[in-house]
């Protein structure tokens, strides 16, 4: 084995999850599936679990800036991913970053409210998100409910996701838009827009409660393809196939909307019964 082994690190600024299936927890989880190097800035210390949110701490904007310091004067990331960030401050502080290098692909997943209903995002702070960092983004991932509150419409239909995805980046500068249709039709269909073309990322609709972090992973997946050179429209094909792996092979833990598997999508060739065995707990 290759002990010296170059991997690409990457970079996710986000709140926590200590139940280990949303937030920070399910991106470091998914970046070392996808084989990268995963790294973290804490924005919020949030208590939560798969019921949903009891208490949030926010970090000082001060010490958001002294971790993002820390990272990037070792080690750059070769991609960043931002997920909770609850206000407008805190996104002057990562944007700064973002702005000092330019290049480096950017997955903006515009996080709001948890699968709980619970609120992550100040309002304030969404003008910001809008008319600052959207700019910025290479692949911008909102649900629907996101993309309605972002762009202030309703979105009812296949047609109006592709509209709002065109809004996203010929109005409001993103250089790609994935309106995420989780919470829409009998099939789950994805919308890409990427300035040129429009793609639908079509799965089956699998009937589960166990959706807590779906947001996140998909995300965190497209971020760690973006970091390994892949195209937008291959990093998200690829983290299409990887969210619906982690829905499809729920781990069946706690009492609410369960956590999404990690593992789901190297497993995928094992028969379930030998998974139901290997993730049982008590054995
Ligand atoms: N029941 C499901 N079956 C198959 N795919 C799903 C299901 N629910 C969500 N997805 C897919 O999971 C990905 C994440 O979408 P979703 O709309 O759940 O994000 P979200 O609401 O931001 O998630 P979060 O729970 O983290 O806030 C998308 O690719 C979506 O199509
Ligand atoms: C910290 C955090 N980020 C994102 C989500 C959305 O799933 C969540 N529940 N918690």
């Amino acid at each position: 084995m290759n002990t010296n082994a170059k991997v690409c690190p990457v970079l996710t600024i986000a709140g926590t999850d200590p139940s280990g299936g949303a937030g920070i927890q399910a991106d470091l989880k998914t970046f070392q599936e996808r084989y990268v190097y995963g790294m973290s800035v804490v924005t919020s210390v949030v208590a939560q679990n798969t019921t949903g949110v009891t208490a949030v701490h926010h970090l000082p904007v001060t010490f958001i800036d002294q971790q993002l310091e820390a990272v990037f004067s070792d080690i750059v990331p070769y991609a960043i991913k931002t997920g909770m960030i609850a206000s407008k401050e805190m996104m002057a502080s990562v944007l700064r970053y973002l702005k000092r290098f330019p290049e480096l692909p950017f997955v903006l997943d515009p996080v709001m409210v948890a699968t709980s209903g619970d609120v992550l995002m100040e309002e304030h702070a969404r003008d910001f998100l809008v008319n600052q960092l959207l700019a910025r983004a290479t692949v911008v991932t909102p649900n629907i409910k996101e993309a309605e509150l972002m762009l202030d419409q309703t979105i009812e239909t296949t047609t109006a996701m592709e509209k709002a995805a065109e809004r996203l980046v010929d109005v409001y500068g993103a250089k790609a838009a994935v309106i995420k249709g989780g919470h829409l039709g009998e099939t789950c269909i994805d919308v890409l827009y990427d300035g040129k073309m429009m793609t639908h990322l079509e799965s089956e609709r699998i009937d589960t409660e166990a959706t807590h972090g779906t947001g996140c992973t998909f995300a965190a997946a497209i971020t760690a393809e973006l970091a390994k050179g892949k195209t937008i429209l291959e990093a998200v094909q690829l983290a299409k196939l990887f969210v619906t792996d982690a829905i499809r092979y729920q781990l069946l833990l706690g009492k609410g909307h369960g956590p999404t598997n990690h593992w789901g999508y190297r497993l995928k060739s094992v028969p379930l019964d030998v998974q139901e065995v290997s993730f049982d707990g008590n054995d």
